[in-house]
């Protein structure tokens, strides 16, 4: 192991899987050796999962690293990265591990490499706890373009819920960068457009699509009188495994800002709760007049910390994933943020700006 390995204690702050994928991310772009201790030490099950596993060795395929210490249930792995290289990778949870999480760990890196990049992804797409595929294309997608990036996502194949286990594929083409220019979004403008998707898959009937769009766009109008909301009930077919069903529902604003509530389905939920909890989602994140939902937020810290110069993003109350986001960056790049709180006296709203000075990180291979 490199003596000269940056230590990162995975127990720290949200302690989560995420605490993973940004270090290593980091650490292949930048060229830092990592030791993660303490993987996920506060959850039930600890240590690395089949989604972080595949993550972190996908991550090490990228930039022909050496992976040391990482098996199922593993709490310290090493990381010893050499040369980010494009290429076609294929990784596999072999689970209903989320594929948009191995995107997450896997596209900061391939922007890196020396040309486009094909990533085939593989476990589940809609899966809990974890972006659907559908934010990953429209929430994630275009508001990480504003810094630079830009990918294709191919959906082969959906994989709905947790049973049955994976099955889901995604075929990501990643362009490579020079180095990620800094975003400003600090004015929310008004909501313009609600819309999104209720799906069934599998044997459930297609009326639960129905059901679960009518209560979200019921719940949405107790608060949003004069937009149109089209929520389409629809019934996956030849593409898409599992028996499941799920809602996203994505509001655009006039300043070209994107949010989003979503839910799955579990046995045993009436569908008319599952629309109505992605619903009061959405409301809950346009609410507070910031400029990004609670998810979104953490997902955009790995690129404030890379661009060159400073963004600058209003959010609402800051999540706890965005505070280790921002503390992991910290140790590992130059990037330095600051949390400013912002009290609106008329409306008695309050926001944030998270500002970073970003570290500018170059390709050195393009
Ligand atoms: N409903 C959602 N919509 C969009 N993104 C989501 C949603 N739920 C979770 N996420 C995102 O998924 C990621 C989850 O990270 P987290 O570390 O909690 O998960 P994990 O890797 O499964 O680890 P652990 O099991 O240790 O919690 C975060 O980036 C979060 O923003």
């Amino acid at each position: 192991m490199d003596s000269e390995a940056v230590e990162i204690d995975g127990s720290v702050m949200e302690g989560g899987g995420q605490i993973l994928r940004v270090s290593a991310a980091l650490s292949c772009i930048t060229g830092s050796s990592i030791k993660i201790t303490k993987i996920r030490a506060g959850r039930s099950t600890p240590g690395l999962r089949p989604q972080h596993l595949t993550g972190l060795q996908l991550v090490s395929d990228l930039c022909s690293g050496s992976l040391q210490g990482a098996s199922i249930g593993s709490t310290d792995i090493s990381l010893t990265p050499g040369k980010t290289r494009a290429g076609n990778y294929t990784a596999d949870t072999q689970t209903a591990g989320s594929v948009c999480l191995l995107l997450q760990v896997a596209l900061p890196c391939a922007l890196y490499a020396d040309a486009a990049s094909q990533l085939c992804l593989k476990g589940g797409t809609n899966a809990e706890m974890a972006p659907q595929i559908d934010y990953t294309v429209k929430v994630f997608k275009p508001i990480v373009e504003k810094f630079g990036v830009h990918f294709d996502c191919d959906i082969r194949m959906r994989s709905v819920g947790f049973y049955p286990k994976g099955g889901g594929e995604v075929k990501a083409t990643v362009n490579p960068i020079k180095e990620l220019t800094p975003v400003t979004m600090t004015e929310r403008g008004n909501i313009t457009k609600i819309y999104g998707r209720a799906y069934v898959a599998g044997v459930l009937p297609f009326k639960l699509a129905k059901d679960m769009s009518a209560a979200a766009v019921r719940t949405i109008r107790k608060e949003i009188k004069e937009l149109y909301i089209n929520i389409q009930p629809q019934q996956e077919k030849e593409k898409a495994c599992g028996n499941g069903n799920g809602i996203i529902i994505i509001a655009e604003s006039s300043t070209g800002c994107i949010f989003a509530g979503s839910a799955l389905g579990k046995k045993g939920v009436y569908a008319d709760k599952v629309g109505i909890e992605a619903a009061e989602m959405l409301l809950k994140n346009i609410r507070h007049n910031g400029c990004v939902d609670e998810f979104l937020q953490d997902q955009l810290i790995i690129f404030m910390a890379l661009a060159k110069g400073t963004s600058r993003i209003r959010t609402g109350a800051v999540t706890l994933h965005t505070q280790t986001a921002i503390h992991i960056a910290e140790q590992l790049t130059q990037a330095k943020f600051t949390i400013t709180k912002c009290e609106d006296e008329l409306s008695r709203n309050i926001t944030y700006i998270i500002e970073c000075q970003g570290s500018g990180a170059v390709n050195p291979n393009l």
